[in-house]
């Protein structure tokens, strides 16, 4: 129920993100007014395969949004505009005349592509997708996945040249079946999406034709590219009738604007199932030439684009995860904490969790996890340290390498997500990058980000200050490491990344 402070009108968020989907309804201070959220199934047919079921998810978003709504105690007629955020890259093809999808969507995490990656590498070469796209060739992003998809399901490139086809990210697959679906749904998708998929050209916002072919993709696939903070439609059917669905970022790209990082220097890290920092480079797209992504941060209306450079870490909270599911270590998430502050230090013992390669700034699909540095002194509350501790070295990497590219020095680091609870975590992070680390009042910067996006396209706020002025400092942590320990760490550190690299070759190659 909303409380006695809380008076409408309000802005519903819903966020699809890679373990749930949730919808947030917040008032015009940016605060939570209810929440709701469902979890979907992770399937993992093969090593290294991750799929969604599409259907599933856009069930959970409507009971979601539904949940949120009654537990406000609004109606429609409350809510002045919906924003969506989402899991980014995760790619499904669907048929616009049944609305069924052709296959489970491929998750961003799935590492399928990576043979056609390689190949796509030796013939086109890696530097024109870079140059186009802000993009290294990798199975992360979204283009690949649509390849595989096209080659791979029976009979599925000739309903796609016959236009029977649509293409999407979460974003897309919410925002066609919200506004209508098979009865006129719109097939969107907003920039920041758009520029995960290694097919959107970064310096018009166009889908590449160029890379199209060389990838051998249709573009009657695609979504017509807009911006983030715009009226794509209406919701059609539902406890959200009639409400405008005003805005589309992706998940990261949402924190980046929901913690209000609206000038350039001005950087994020979020940290959930893995970790991703971004920093806003104002409007110019920045080259990385340290093993960041360029990419878009958001597109308000018909204003210049934002750009952002963004290190992405593909297991972070996800290796607490396997800590708890797989090893069977700790009980909880949030045990990993206690049986790591059972210890002073790591033991000697480093993780490397390359568990679907090494993301940013390596890029290497040949590196496989590693623990080092093994004693039979090493206890497994030593191990739960190695695990914080190897998020915040990751963390560090990539501000070590914004660092590199912007030539900016990180003078403070705004955090969000699950994994900010862990306040020995947070500290060894501020003690790993010698710099202090913010967490907000509100915590849902994804959720808000898109509300924000949404609200500003609706005129529900008049302006980007008017969202700074809502921002709220909870809680601070500053350096304690002396210089001399955090040298030999991190160099410690770094040899057991270069452990991780070249796992696989050509005979152990995950097919
Ligand atoms: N106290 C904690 N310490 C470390 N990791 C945690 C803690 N609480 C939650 N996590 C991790 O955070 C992740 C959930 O964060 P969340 O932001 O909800 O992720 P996502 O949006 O990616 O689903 C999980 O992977 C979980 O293992
Ligand atoms: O859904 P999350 O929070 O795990 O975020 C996933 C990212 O968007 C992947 O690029």
């Amino acid at each position: 129920m909303t409380d006695a402070h809380t008076t409408g009108p309000f802005i519903a968020a819903i966020d699809q993100g890679t373990t749930s989907s949730r919808c947030i309804v917040f008032d015009k201070d940016g605060r939570i007014v209810s929440v709701d959220q469902k979890e979907h199934e992770q399937i993992f047919p093969k090593p290294g395969w991750v799929e969604h079921d599409a259907k599933e998810i856009w069930e959970n978003v409507q009971e979601v949004v539904a949940g949120a709504v009654v537990k406000a105690g609004i109606t429609s007629a409350d809510v002045k505009a919906i924003g969506i955020t989402n899991q980014r890259e995760t790619t499904l093809l669907w048929d616009k005349n049944t609305g069924e999808p052709v296959h489970n969507a491929l998750v961003w995490q799935d590492t399928r592509t990576d043979a056609l990656c390689k190949e796509l590498g030796r013939n086109v070469g890696q530097d024109r997708f870079r140059r186009q796209t802000g993009l290294p060739l990798a199975s992360y992003f979204a283009g690949p996945k649509v390849r595989w998809l096209l080659d791979n399901v029976e009979g599925l490139r000739e309903r796609a040249e016959r236009g029977d086809i649509l293409f999407g990210t979460m974003d897309s697959w919410v925002i066609w079946n919200l506004t209508g679906g098979t009865e006129g749904g719109v097939h969107v998708t907003d920039v920041t999406n758009a520029s995960r998929t290694l097919l959107m050209n970064l310096h018009d916002m166009e889908w590449d034709r160029g890379i199209l072919s060389s990838m051998d993709i249709p573009a009657a696939l695609l979504p017509e590219i807009r911006s983030s903070a715009e009226v794509y439609g209406k919701a059609k059917g539902g406890v959200l009738d009639g409400v405008p669905v005003a805005s589309a970022l992706g998940d990261q790209q949402a924190a980046l604007f929901g913690q209000t990082c609206f000038a350039e220097g001005e950087a994020k890290s979020t940290y959930g199932t893995g970790t991703f920092m971004l920093m806003n480079t104002g409007h110019r797209p920045v080259n990385s030439y340290n093993g960041l992504l360029t990419t878009v941060g958001y597109r308000i209306g018909d204003s210049e684009p934002v750009y952002a450079l963004e290190g992405s870490i593909a297991v972070t909270g996800s290796l607490v995860q396997w800590m708890r599911d797989q090893m069977g270590l700790i009980n909880s998430a949030a045990e990993i904490e206690t049986l790591a502050s059972s210890v002073e230090d790591n033991g000697g013992a480093y993780f490397v969790p390359a568990f679907s390669g090494l993301f940013a700034p390596y890029w290497r699909p040949d590196a496989r996890g590693v623990i080092t540095g093994l004693t039979r002194y090493v206890t497994k509350a030593h191990i739960a340290r190695a695990v914080l501790e190897a998020t915040a070295w990751q963390t560090r990497e990539i501000s070590d390498a914004m660092t590199k590219d912007s030539g900016v020095e990180l003078t403070a680091l705004k955090v969000d997500g699950g994994m900010t609870s862990n306040n020995l975590l947070m500290q060894t992070l501020s003690d790993f990058l010698d710099a202090p680390v913010v967490r907000p009042m509100v915590a849902e910067t994804t959720c808000l980000g898109a509300a924000y996006a949404a609200g500003l396209a609706v005129g529900f706020w008049p302006d980007t200050d008017a969202l700074r002025a809502n921002w709220r400092r909870a809680a601070e942590w500053t350096p304690r490491m002396d210089a001399a320990t955090r040298d030999r760490e991190y160099k410690s550190w770094l040899k057991a990344v270069q452990r991780s690299m070249g796992w696989l070759d050509d005979t152990t190659a995950e097919e």
